[in-house]
């Protein structure tokens, strides 16, 4: 993810944007991997964050972030939805004249669920918005570019597109493409109230894995295609992963006991993201009642210790949305 960096003498130069812009962006909460599809599939979820941007005369840069993380986030440039905006001005040679910045977050931090990934996408097109319109990055142009903000494509690529999204590595190059999902597809979320980074998350999985682990992974990722889009009867068996969750099980005890027992039970459930949020894709009104059922029982048995927040919740079908406000 990006790091924070102080303005460069060489940039203060750079031709400002207009002051007096004011945009909204919405952009939904994603959950990715799903299983087998590590770096590689994400869906969208109907939980959205919302930011409000004011280009000003300022010449300095305040977030007032409400919700989630409000307390604990920058309330400057370093907050991650202002670097991802300046950045992106940045890259296209500009820079805001001042920035005011309201947020309204309800997607969980650290929890699995594309927080990071949302907060780049929201400053990426806000960003965007701010340019002349010659200036402005195309669909493809802004998924290669938040992607690289965050450093993979799978949670960016659906909060951009909504639904499903299948993304690819190319070279350099972040390609996704968008899967309608299957309308009975419901996803329950368990959130614990432990939270852990992404970063550290990546940090225990090994460099490399056996050939037969890869291979069964290639083949439940393929399936889950199938399940997701038309037929979720196949879901249980294709949300089976061998390569990432067992390695960070360590890290997150409650959630990898609640996982196993939802397997066990029949649910079709991985850890969402990079953890520790445990994600269940029911079928149909019945499923999803069922899982509830069975996550506020297996939760209440004491095995996995810690406060859980449970979410039922849908595939979100339309990714982030832009608006501009007048007068
Ligand atoms: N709306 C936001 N505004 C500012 N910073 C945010 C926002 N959302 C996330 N962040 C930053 O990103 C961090 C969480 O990112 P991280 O990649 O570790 O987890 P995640 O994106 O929630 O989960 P995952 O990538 O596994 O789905 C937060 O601790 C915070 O620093
Ligand atoms: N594919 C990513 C998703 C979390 O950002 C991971 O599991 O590390």
């Amino acid at each position: 993810m990006l790091h924070a960096t102080p303005l460069p003498e060489d940039l203060i130069d750079l031709p400002v944007v207009d002051a007096g812009q004011d945009v909204e962006v919405t952009v939904p909460a994603t959950s990715a991997n799903l299983g087998p599809g590590f770096d590689a599939l994400g869906l969208a979820l109907s939980l959205r964050d919302t930011v409000r941007v004011r280009t000003t005369s300022s010449g300095s840069t305040t977030v007032r972030p409400t919700g989630e993380g409000a307390g604990e986030l920058p309330l400057d440039g370093r907050h991650l939805v202002a670097r991802s905006l300046i950045s992106t001005l940045h890259r296209a040679g500009r820079r805001a004249p001042g920035l005011e910045l309201d947020t309204v977050n309800v997607i969980p931090h650290g929890r699995g669920m594309g927080s990071s990934a949302s907060a780049i996408v929201a400053g990426v097109l806000a960003g965007n918005a701010l340019l002349p319109a010659h200036e402005q990055m195309d669909a493809a142009h802004l998924l290669q570019w938040a992607a690289s903000i965050e450093g993979h494509p799978d949670n960016v690529a659906p909060a951009l597109m909504g639904a499903l999204a299948i993304s690819w590595e190319s070279g350099r190059a972040f390609h996704s493409t968008r899967v309608e999902v299957h309308p009975d597809v419901i996803p329950v979320l368990a959130v614990p109230d432990l939270s852990l980074s992404t970063e550290s998350a990546r940090a225990l999985l090994p460099a490399s894995v056996s050939h037969s682990a890869a291979a069964a992974n290639a083949g439940r990722a393929a399936l889950l295609v199938q399940a997701l889009g038309r037929n979720p009867s196949l879901l249980f068996p294709a949300t089976q992963d061998a390569i990432h969750q067992d390695f960070r099980a360590p890290a997150m005890l409650p959630s990898a006991t609640l996982l196993r027992a939802l397997r066990a039970a029949g649910f079709a459930s991985t850890i969402s993201g990079a953890g520790p949020s445990v994600l269940t894709l029911a079928v149909g009104e019945a499923g999803a009642s069922a899982a509830e059922e069975t996550l506020h029982r297996l939760i209440g048995a004491g095995d996995t210790p810690g406060a859980w927040r449970v979410l039922r919740l849908a595939v979100e079908r339309e990714g982030a949305k832009m608006g501009r406000h007048h007068g």
